[in-house]
C-alpha cells in the first residue's frame, strides 16, 4: 500500500497508525487521512451498571440532560439525544468522567456505536439496548420508564420495550433438538443458548420445555429430577463464571432434592468429581514415565523438583517444535501430581490446546483474564463467583499452560512499548525478524521456485478455502467446540 501511495513514512509508525486509526481523536486522524485512512471515524461509548453511581459514561450523559440545554450544530438540543448520538457531538474526558461539547462540528464525520457486552450478561445487554431507545434520560429511574411505569431493573424495562430478542426461535430450537436429543444434551444445549444467545426469558424458556431436561429415571421424584436437572446446568454455567441467579433460575429447586450416588456419567460435567482414583493416576504416571525419552524426562524431573520447592516462585517454560511432547510431559506431570494428593488446573491459551489437556480450561475463562493485554491485566474473578470458590477450595494449586509462553511475551511487549500497543503482534518473536529478512531477500526469479515447495509446517502458496461453518467462539471445550473448529 506504501509504494502504491508512493508515500515515504518508516514502516512501523505507518502500520501503528494505519492500524488505530478508526480510534484515534479526529485531530490525529486527519493526519492520518493524507495516507489515506477512512474519512469516517467509530467512537465507541461504554455502558455500565446502575451500582456504578458517581462515574461512567451512562452517568455523565444523565448530567448533560440535568443541565440547561444547549443547542447543537444540527439544531437539536443537548438533552434530546440517545447515549450513541452524545459522541456525535461531544467527547467524554475518561478523567473527570464528563462530556464536554466539541468545539467544532464533526458529527457527520462520526460513527458511534456502543460497545457490546458479552450476550450472557442479561442487564448489560439490556442497558445498552435502551441507552440507544432512550433520548434524553436524567437518571437511571428515567432510563427504566417506559409508558409511565417505572420497571426495577433496565432488563425488565428492556422487554416492556420489546427491545429483546423473541423467544420463538430458541423455543423451536428447543422443540427441534428434543425429538432426538438426550436430556443430557438438551442441557447442554440450553446452557449455549443462555450463554451465547441473549434470551428474552429464560425462566419461561426452561419451565416451558422442563420435561426435556429432566432424566427420566423412574426411582427419582419429579423434584429430584428437576434438582439433578438445575444442577447440571449450575455446573456448565460455572465454567463460564456465571451462576443460575443470574438467569433467575435458581430459586427452582432445593439443594436437598439432588439426588446422592450419582454415577460417573451422570458427574461427567462436575470440575470437582475425578472418574479416576489416586491409585490409577500413579499407575498411569509410571507408565507415562516409562515411556519418557532423555529430554522429557529432563522437563518431568525438574518440575517434580520445583514443586518441592515451598515458599519460592516457580515458573518454568517449555518449548519445543510441534509434535515433540510437551502435552506428553504436562500430562504426566499432571497424573504424577494428582497421584499425590495434589490439586492441578489445566490452562491453556487457545481452547483448542485446552482440548488437549486433562480438565482442560481457556486461561482467560479460568481466571476471568480480560482479552485485550495492558499494563493493569490480572484475573477478574469476582469475590463470590463459584469460580473463586472451587479454586479456594483447593489445597495446592499447580497451574500448566500450553502455548501461554506468547501471551506473557505479549503481555511484556505491551509494558515496553506502552504507547503502542497495537504493534504487539510484530513484535513478539524473533522468528517474525528472520522471516522479514528473508522476505527481503527474495528475487522474483527465485520466488516462483518457491512457491512450487511445499515443505512440512508450511502453509500452501496458494490457499484453496473450502465452502464451510468455522466457529469464531470457544462455545464448548469439552465437546471440541473451540474458537476456529471447522463444522462437517
Ligand atoms: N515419550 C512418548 N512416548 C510415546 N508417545 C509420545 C511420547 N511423546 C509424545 N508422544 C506422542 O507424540 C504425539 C505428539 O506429542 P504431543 O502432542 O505431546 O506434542 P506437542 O509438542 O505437545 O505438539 P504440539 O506443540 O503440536 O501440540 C502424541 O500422539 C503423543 O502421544
Amino acid at each position: 500500500m506504501m509504494d502504491e501511495g508512493n508515500v515515504q513514512c518508516p514502516k512501523g509508525k505507518w502500520l501503528a497508525l494505519n492500524d488505530c486509526h478508526y480510534m484515534l481523536d479526529l485531530s490525529r486522524s486527519r493526519r492520518v487521512k493524507r495516507f489515506g485512512a477512512s474519512s469516517h471515524i467509530v467512537h465507541r461509548a461504554y455502558i455500565h451498571e446502575e451500582e456504578n453511581e458517581a462515574i461512567g459514561m451512562i452517568n455523565a450523559w444523565f448530567a448533560v440532560n440535568r443541565k440547561e440545554p444547549v443547542k447543537l450544530p444540527r439544531g437539536e438540543l443537548s438533552n434530546t439525544l440517545t447515549l450513541p448520538e452524545m459522541l456525535r457531538f461531544f467527547v467524554f474526558q475518561t478523567k473527570s468522567q464528563k462530556f464536554v461539547l466539541r468545539k467544532k462540528d464533526y458529527s457527520r464525520r462520526i460513527i458511534p456505536r456502543i460497545m457490546a457486552p458479552q450476550p450472557r450478561y442479561l442487564e448489560l445487554t439490556a442497558t445498552r439496548l435502551i441507552c440507544q431507545t432512550v433520548y434524553g434520560p436524567k437518571n437511571w429511574e428515567d432510563l427504566r420508564t417506559h409508558a409511565g411505569s417505572v420497571y426495577p431493573t433496565c432488563l425488565e424495562a428492556a422487554r416492556a420495550r420489546r427491545l429483546m430478542n423473541g423467544e420463538i426461535e430458541w423455543q423451536m430450537l428447543i422443540v427441534e433438538v428434543a425429538a432426538t436429543g438426550t436430556p443430557y444434551a438438551m442441557r447442554r444445549l440450553f446452557v449455549s443458548i443462555l450463554v451465547n444467545c441473549v434470551p428474552a426469558n429464560p425462566r419461561s424458556l426452561w419451565e416451558d420445555n422442563v420435561e426435556v431436561f429432566l432424566d427420566k429415571k423412574p426411582s427419582w421424584s419429579q423434584d429430584q429430577k428437576v434438582a439433578h436437572a438445575l444442577r447440571h446446568v449450575q455446573l456448565l454455567l460455572a465454567r463460564h463464571c456465571i451462576e443460575l441467579h443470574n438467569f433467575e433460575l435458581r430459586d427452582l429447586f432445593e439443594e436437598d432434592d439432588v439426588p446422592f450416588n450419582l454415577n460417573a456419567e451422570e458427574e461427567t460435567d462436575n470440575p470437582s468429581f475425578d472418574p479416576i482414583n489416586v491409585t490409577e493416576h500413579s499407575k498411569k504416571a509410571d507408565e507415562m514415565y516409562t515411556m519418557l525419552n532423555e529430554r522429557q524426562k529432563i522437563v518431568v524431573d525438574r518440575a517434580m523438583t520445583l514443586m518441592k520447592k515451598e515458599g519460592v516462585p516457580r515458573m518454568m517454560f517449555v518449548d519445543g517444535p510441534g509434535g515433540t511432547g510437551k502435552t506428553f510431559c504436562y500430562t504426566a506431570i499432571y497424573h504424577r501430581l494428582v497421584s499425590q494428593n495434589r490439586s492441578v488446573i489445566c490452562v491453556a491459551h487457545t481452547g483448542i490446546a485446552a482440548t488437549l489437556l486433562p480438565f482442560g480450561c481457556t486461561a482467560h475463562r479460568k481466571f476471568s483474564i480480560p482479552i485485550e493485554v495492558s499494563d493493569e491485566m490480572t484475573c477478574n474473578i469476582s469475590l463470590d463467583s463459584p469460580n473463586r470458590k472451587s479454586m479456594q477450595s483447593k489445597t495446592r494449586r499447580r497451574l500448566f499452560g500450553r502455548s501461554m509462553y506468547h501471551r506473557l511475551q505479549n503481555l511484556s511487549c505491551a509494558k515496553q512499548k506502552r504507547r503502542k500497543p497495537v504493534l504487539c503482534s510484530l513484535w513478539i518473536t524473533k522468528r517474525h525478524f528472520d522471516v522479514a529478512d528473508l522476505n527481503d531477500g527474495l528475487t522474483a526469479a527465485n520466488a516462483e521456485v518457491f512457491a512450487t515447495q511445499t515443505p512440512q509446517g508450511l502453509p500452501p502458496h496458494i490457499l484453496r478455502l473450502k465452502i464451510g461453518v468455522v466457529l469464531f467462539r470457544n462455545l464448548d471445550v469439552d465437546q471440541g467446540l473451540c474458537n476456529c473448529t471447522r463444522m462437517m
